[in-house]
């Protein structure tokens, strides 16, 4: 038997990874801090359910503190604000020489390689949409787009490796030289999720709310300027059109957000991951991993990122209670659009 691909963080899209690959007939080994999670994947297993696919699969699985010996591939997938201690935890277990692959939202493959060195991480972008539900229960709501490659470019042999592990999860999985503009096209998408999530509507109504159309707008202008201040080029996935909000073009923004809500119209995944956070599982969200880090970017480039700012703001709010999730939150960042 081959080593087993350590899975750290055995959530929803974790979790997703993990039941697929064991499914296959990989090995794999899944950790997390959740106990009871913890031994039910290893008793009756991980329930995976929801429209794409129902299936219950046992997985090895361990706390951090019951994980023994060292490995050489580990894909890392918790909250990118619990990264740096997930590594604390990881590092003693990554072989010499061995790579993380990050399956989350952010730049976490800058706190990553950091931490292991740039050889040692591989970058990775997901937007299929799942929930953890309860202890061996995850909601797999619908497919989309992943990509995986290296932080360097050129795509490279443990590359393809990873690739062809991604593509029994996501047989359209892609294989590119080009992660960050993958990652920055996620965290354009992102804001706009994060915005969705000021309000109890589902991803779709909120981004279809008529007066809320120029903060979607100007979130993806102010995200796709940061990116484009540092040469990257973002890309495009399931209706995110990075061009348009770069070019603040009207027309093609108004007919992204549209491709956008129609992708999320046809997800059992109704509502973020960050909507959760707050309203299901009332608890921190990755805003200042995620937007609180382009605000501080746009400060140090000089560019206007007032309704990042905002948004920041109003999230926080909700986390530390001082307001609620409403539709009304939304109209408070219309007056920072330009
Ligand atoms: N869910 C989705 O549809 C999507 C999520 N993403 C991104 O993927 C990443 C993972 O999100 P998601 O799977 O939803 O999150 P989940 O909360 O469902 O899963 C993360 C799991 O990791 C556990 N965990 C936290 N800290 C540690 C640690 N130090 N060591 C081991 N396990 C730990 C969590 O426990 P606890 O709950 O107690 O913290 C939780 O069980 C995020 O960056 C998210 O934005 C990207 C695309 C879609
Ligand atoms: C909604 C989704 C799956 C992106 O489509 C996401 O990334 C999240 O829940 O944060």
């Amino acid at each position: 038997m081959s080593e087993p691909l350590l899975i750290w963080g055995a959530g929803a899209i974790g979790g997703i990874l993990g039941a697929y690959l064991a499914r296959a007939g990989h090995a794999v080994h899944m950790v997390d801090i959740v106990e009871d999670h913890v031994n039910a994947m290893r008793s009756n297993g991980l329930h995976i359910e929801g429209p794409v696919e129902t299936f219950t699969q046992v997985l090895p699985a361990s706390t951090p503190s019951e994980l023994k010996g060292q490995f050489s591939r580990v894909i890392l997938a918790v909250k990118a604000h619990h990264t740096e201690a997930a590594l604390d935890m990881l590092m003693p277990h990554l072989a010499p020489g061995g790579y993380v692959v990050s399956a989350q939202n952010g730049l976490n493959e800058i706190v990553i390689s950091e931490r292991i060195g740039a050889q040692n991480t591989v970058g990775c972008f997901v937007n299929y949409g799942a929930d953890w539900l309860e202890p061996g229960r995850i909601l797999y709501g619908n497919r989309a787009a992943v990509a995986v490659g290296e932080l360097a470019g050129p795509v490279i042999d443990r590359t393809r490796d990873v690739h062809r592990l991604l593509c029994i999860v996501e047989p359209e999985a892609v294989l590119t030289d080009n992660i960050w503009g993958y990652l920055w096209g996620k965290l354009g998408y992102g804001a706009l999720l994060f915005a969705t999530a000021l309000t109890p509507l589902s991803m779709s109504e909120a981004m279809a709310h008529p007066s809320h159309r120029p903060v979607y707008r100007e979130l993806g202008h102010e995200v796709m300027c940061l990116a484009n201040a540092q040469g990257i080029r973002p890309l495009g996935f399931n209706g995110f059109d990075p061009d348009a909000f770069l070019a603040a073009d009207r027309e093609g923004m108004d007919a992204s957000l549209a491709a956008m809500i129609e992708h999320n119209r046809h997800t059992a995944k109704t509502h973020s991951g960050i909507w959760r956070d707050l309203a299901v599982r009332k608890r921190r969200t990755e805003v200042d991993a995620q937007v609180g880090l382009l605000v501080e970017l746009g400060h140090q480039l000089g560019l206007k990122v007032s309704t990042l700012s905002r948004l920041v703001e109003l999230i926080h709010d909700i986390e530390e209670g001082r307001r609620t999730q409403s539709v009304e939150l939304v109209d408070l960042m219309v007056p920072t659009c330009s």
